[in-house]
């Protein structure tokens, strides 16, 4: 059981926070869409035969493709793997993109989930954002999409920045429960260095974050969100039973993914590998049959520190038997060693071999794991 995901490298606005890999200049968006198809067709034994269980259409943004244009990526996919029946194939969506002749549209593709990026029903925080919505949209898209029948829809909150009042937040996260969407992703805003966002910082056009007040918007979210009855299945994602994503809880899960387009990174299991974030680059090693990427093959240390990671995220927590398994006793024992001070602190509880977050834990994820990183 693998997973497939597409980058569609543009967009129409550049937001400000933002360092995914997009241009806003689409001059080359055909041979792009060619360059992915021979990507596929190259890559055909990546996953060994193994079935395909998720699509998913990432970006940039991916709904400015046309129906016609998913199809042939689709039909690619098909002709090259055997794409399971239930597979779980999700497109990212801009609010802006998805009006009714659009929606039409991509009824009549085999995408069955959406994650639309609202990140605010607010027109003066996506304008300081420079999103390319505004507040009546982002509500308008959700209930358009409904109205056409899918019912598997995700969207993306953003949280912890200077202009988002407890007020607003809570009538972000109040406005999704009532629309009745399934599942919710939800981030702190980080400043990335190369971004407009870092740039004004260091200028003091704007205030920088404020670490105090992302922790306490966190802390609303998944009180609001799990009276609202949804799990908090991984410190960003949130989903009611029989909702969570397939796609990335197969990442969470270290199955294996093929990554096409610029920027894509893959797993097969041993090494990750990831493609140039450059679509003239991307597009010109294409025509000449090459694949443009880099790719490191991880010690076994780096391949149990990056499931440490990744698993304390998650409502599964870490698996002690797991790593007892694969990695051996003695690593084991480094980390529980570690692992001690945070149990005692009630951070971290360890129940049937297993290290799962506390609520009070989840707020400390990242430096739990760094912690019990082995060196
Ligand atoms: C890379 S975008 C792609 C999907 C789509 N273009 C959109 O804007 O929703 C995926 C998610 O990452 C979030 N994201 C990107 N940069 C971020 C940042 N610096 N801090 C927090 N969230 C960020 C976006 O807001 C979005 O919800
Ligand atoms: C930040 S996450 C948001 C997930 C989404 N809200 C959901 O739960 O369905 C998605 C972003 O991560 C990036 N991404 C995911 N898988 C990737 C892969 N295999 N290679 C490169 N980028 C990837 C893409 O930029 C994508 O927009
Ligand atoms: S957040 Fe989404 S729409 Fe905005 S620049 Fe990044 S990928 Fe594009």
């Amino acid at each position: 059981m693998a997973g497939i995901y597409i980058h569609i490298p543009f967009c129409k606005k550049a937001c400000y926070y933002c360092d995914f890999h997009f241009s806003t200049n689409w001059k080359v968006k055909t041979e792009l869409l060619a360059a992915i198809e021979q990507e596929l067709e190259l890559q055909r034994n990546y996953l060994n035969g193994e079935s395909v269980e998720t699509v998913y259409f990432g970006g940039g943004t991916p709904s400015i493709l046309t129906g016609e244009e998913i199809n042939a990526i689709l039909d690619k996919i098909n002709t090259l793997h055997h794409v399971a029946a239930s597979a779980e194939i999700t497109l990212e969506a801009n609010p802006d993109d998805l009006d009714a002749a659009k929606i039409k549209e991509l009824r009549q593709t085999a995408v069955n989930r959406f994650s639309i990026g609202i990140q605010s029903f607010f027109d003066e925080d996506l304008q300081w954002m420079n999103r390319a919505h505004n507040a009546s949209e982002a509500k308008s898209s959700i209930m358009r999409a409904q109205d056409a029948g899918f019912e598997n829809i995700t969207c993306d909150l953003i949280y912890g920045y200077p202009l988002l009042t407890n007020k607003k937040w809570k009538e972000n996260i109040q406005t999704l429960i009532d629309l009745q969407i399934p599942h919710i992703s939800s981030y702190s805003m980080t400043v990335e260095p190369q971004t407009a966002l870092a740039s004004f910082i260091r200028k003091n056009k704007q205030q920088p974050m404020n670490e105090e007040q992302s922790a306490e918007q966190f802390q609303y979210l998944i009180e609001e969100l799990s009276k609202a009855n949804f799990l908090h299945y991984e410190i960003s994602n949130f989903g009611k039973e029989g909702w969570l994503s397939k796609h990335n809880s197969n990442y969470w899960f270290g199955k294996k993914y093929l990554g096409i387009g610029p920027s894509a990174h893959s797993f097969n299991g041993e090494t990750r590998q990831w493609n140039i974030a450059n679509n003239y680059k991307y597009i010109d090693s294409l025509s000449q049959k090459k694949i443009p990427f880099e790719e490191e093959l991880l010690s076994p240390v780096q391949r149990l520190n990056e499931y440490v990671m990744t698993a304390l995220r998650t409502m599964w927590g870490i698996d002690l038997k797991k790593i007892e398994n694969n990695y051996g006793k003695e690593f084991l024992e480094e980390i529980m060693h570690t692992a001690e001070k945070y149990i005692d602190k009630q951070w971290v509880t360890n129940n049937e071999d297993k290290l799962i977050l506390s609520k009070e834990g989840k707020l400390y994820a990242d430096l739990i794991a760094s912690e019990l990183f082995i060196t």
